[in-house]
């Protein structure tokens, strides 16, 4: 079976370190053959983004531009409708065929899991990988646990035998950035070098965003 394809959806808000080294931790601990940085269109459990769906995907593009083994997949905003996760799955699946995918995600999205939108259906189209998030410790409900020890793994030849089914946890540094802290940041008109890549803080720069005055 080939190498699987990695898979981080999210707001990017902007994108920022954290998801950047998630994904590297992730494709090198896993041996995965890229990971795609997937935008959503219309996030599903939260309020309208700050800014437009094609500065969020420019900003994503710029980012996986600067970062080898990362590509930028478009494939939600194509979509009107909510950026379901299952609906995204399902569709690489029909593509990939029996190729493994690994969904990433932080700790803070797999606490609230069985909020999602068919989420029972969503091991059966991929693996789900989970990082760990400073604030985020495995508190996990009942039906949450439940899923955890009977589809957790810390095997990852298993996520190369399988193309889905398995959760596994990351074995990575935590790191304390999140997009709400940088558009804060900007807002009250402080640097935010270093906590997200250069060619995004330009284009943030350039486009005027989260200044309060344009999105
Ligand atoms: N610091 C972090 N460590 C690990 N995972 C993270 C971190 N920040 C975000 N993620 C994960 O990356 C994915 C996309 O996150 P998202 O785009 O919502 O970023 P965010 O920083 O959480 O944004 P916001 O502050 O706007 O909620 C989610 O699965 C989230 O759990
Ligand atoms: O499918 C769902 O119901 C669902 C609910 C919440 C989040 N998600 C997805 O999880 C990823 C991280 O979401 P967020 O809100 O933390 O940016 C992103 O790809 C979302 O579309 C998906």
């Amino acid at each position: 079976m080939t190498a699987p394809i990695g898979l981080l959806g999210g707001t990017f808000d902007p994108v920022h370190i954290a998801h950047l080294r998630t994904a590297i931790v992730a494709k090198e601990q896993l041996g995965l053959n890229e990971v795609r940085l997937l935008p959503n269109h219309i996030p599903p459990h939260r309020a309208t983004p700050d800014s437009a769906p094609a500065h969020r995907l420019a900003m994503v593009r710029l980012a996986a531009a600067a970062t080898p083994g990362l590509v930028a997949d478009e494939r939600e905003l194509t979509r009107s409708t909510p950026s379901y996760t299952v609906d995204t799955l399902a569709a690489l699946r029909a593509e990939q065929g029996d190729r493994p995918l690994c969904f990433i995600m932080g700790m803070d999205s797999l606490c609230s899991l069985d909020k999602w939108h068919r989420w029972h259906e969503l091991l059966e189209y991929a693996h789900l990988v989970v990082s760990h998030r400073p604030g985020w410790k495995p508190k996990l409900n009942t039906r949450l646990t439940a899923l955890l020890e009977h589809h957790g793994t810390q095997d990852r030849e298993r996520l190369h035998q399988t193309p889905a089914g398995h959760i596994f946890l990351l074995n990575n540094p935590e790191l304390e950035v999140s997009s709400t802290q940088i558009r804060n940041s900007i807002k009250a008109g402080n640097n935010p070098q270093y906590l997200l890549p250069e060619a995004v803080a330009n284009y943030i720069r350039q486009q005027g965003l989260y200044t309060g005055t344009m999105v």
